[in-house]
């Protein structure tokens, strides 16, 4: 099964709230680039691990971990809306791997999913039904989170799964790096935001743009040099960009959960799909990077990164290619 991984910040102030032009065209050339990669390995199923930000998963019922079976973009900050492409009978081989391997992996057969998913998506491919997907869901921001190696565990279980598949994968993990948005936690939210933290799906589309304006006000106000959000930690990502690159998980989900927090803001937690998707192309043998990009961009609120890798070629493929 030839595998290869890209691993990307997303943002849904890109296009609303852009850094200076020459910020947005290096991070233009550097997506390009990916879709390169990408096109070069020509995949012919993608899993993708991505958070959600409560609009697909609410605490109504809150999973650690979901796989989609079939999933819906719900079609946030004008992003696409509609269904995704899912490998239904690859998703539920996943879960039976998932929960053999003892990762208590849910499933879901009308998963609904934003942002986290689909831009992404719209970096690498032309539309969301490009490539058939296997989504699957990383609880990043409702507490009680578990502890961030189960992402490892999770994504080492899938990667084994993966391994007897005879397809193209590509293995896509997408969040982080440190960043502190204004999502609500349920813990300080008064009672109509944790009705909505609760019961909030499907939003009308005039809460959906009074949300998604605080948004855009929030980062306006922190590229501007406010401090109501956690600043980013340009360190704390070069250091998680590190230990993954160097195959050292557990450098970092080895740590609690409050020192996410505490270096990369609430939601540092993304970090999370890095793991599971690193963990997926760790699975079956050592691996490399092909290319690494990192750039704080405020406007943004992220310590923005996109990361390629693929494999590290075998002695007897560098045998072969030598003859
Ligand atoms: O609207 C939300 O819930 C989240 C927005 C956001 C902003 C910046 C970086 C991210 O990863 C986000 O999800
Ligand atoms: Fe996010």
């Amino acid at each position: 099964m030839p595998i290869a991984l890209v691993a990307t910040s997303h943002s849904p102030l890109i296009g609303k709230n852009d850094p200076a032009p020459e910020v947005r065209a290096e991070v233009d050339q550097v997506l390009g680039a990916a879709r390169d990669f990408v096109a070069d390995f020509d995949p012919e199923l993608v899993v993708i691990y991505a958070p959600d930000h409560y609009n697909g998963f609410l605490y109504d019922m809150m999973p650690p971990f979901c796989v989609g079976a079939a999933a819906t973009a719900v079609g946030d900050y004008g992003l696409p809306a509609g269904p995704l492409d899912v490998d239904r009978d690859v998703a539920y081989a996943l879960a039976r791997g998932a929960l053999e391997a003892g990762v208590d992996l849910a499933l879901s057969e009308a998963m609904q999913v934003d942002h986290g998913f689909v831009q992404p998506l719209t970096f690498l491919f032309d539309s969301l039904t490009s490539v058939p997907v296997v989504p699957i869901f990383i609880n990043c921001v409702a507490e009680p989170l578990g502890p961030a190696s189960r992402a490892r565990h999770l994504g080492q279980a899938i990667g084994r799964t993966l391994a007897g598949l005879d397809r193209r994968v590509l293995v896509l993990g997408s969040g982080g790096l440190s960043h502190d948005p204004p999502v609500p936690r349920l813990a300080e939210a008064p009672p109509e935001v944790a009705q909505r933290l609760t019961h909030g799906r499907n939003p009308t589309a005039e809460q959906r743009a009074q949300r998604e304006g605080r948004t855009l006000a929030a980062a306006v106000e922190f590229a501007g040099g406010a401090t109501g959000l956690r600043p980013l930690n340009p360190d704390w990502d070069r250091l998680v960009l590190r230990a993954l690159a160097d195959g050292d998980l557990g450098a970092v989900d080895g740590q609690s959960n409050d020192w996410f927090v505490a270096e990369g803001g609430h939601s540092a937690h993304e970090v999370r799909t890095w793991i599971a998707a690193f963990a997926t192309l760790g699975a079956t043998g050592p691996y490399t990077v092909r290319s690494s990009f990192y750039r704080p961009i405020p406007e943004w609120i992220a310590g923005f990164a996109t990361v390629t890798a693929v494999p590290q070629p075998s002695a007897a493929s560098l045998e072969q290619a030598a003859r």
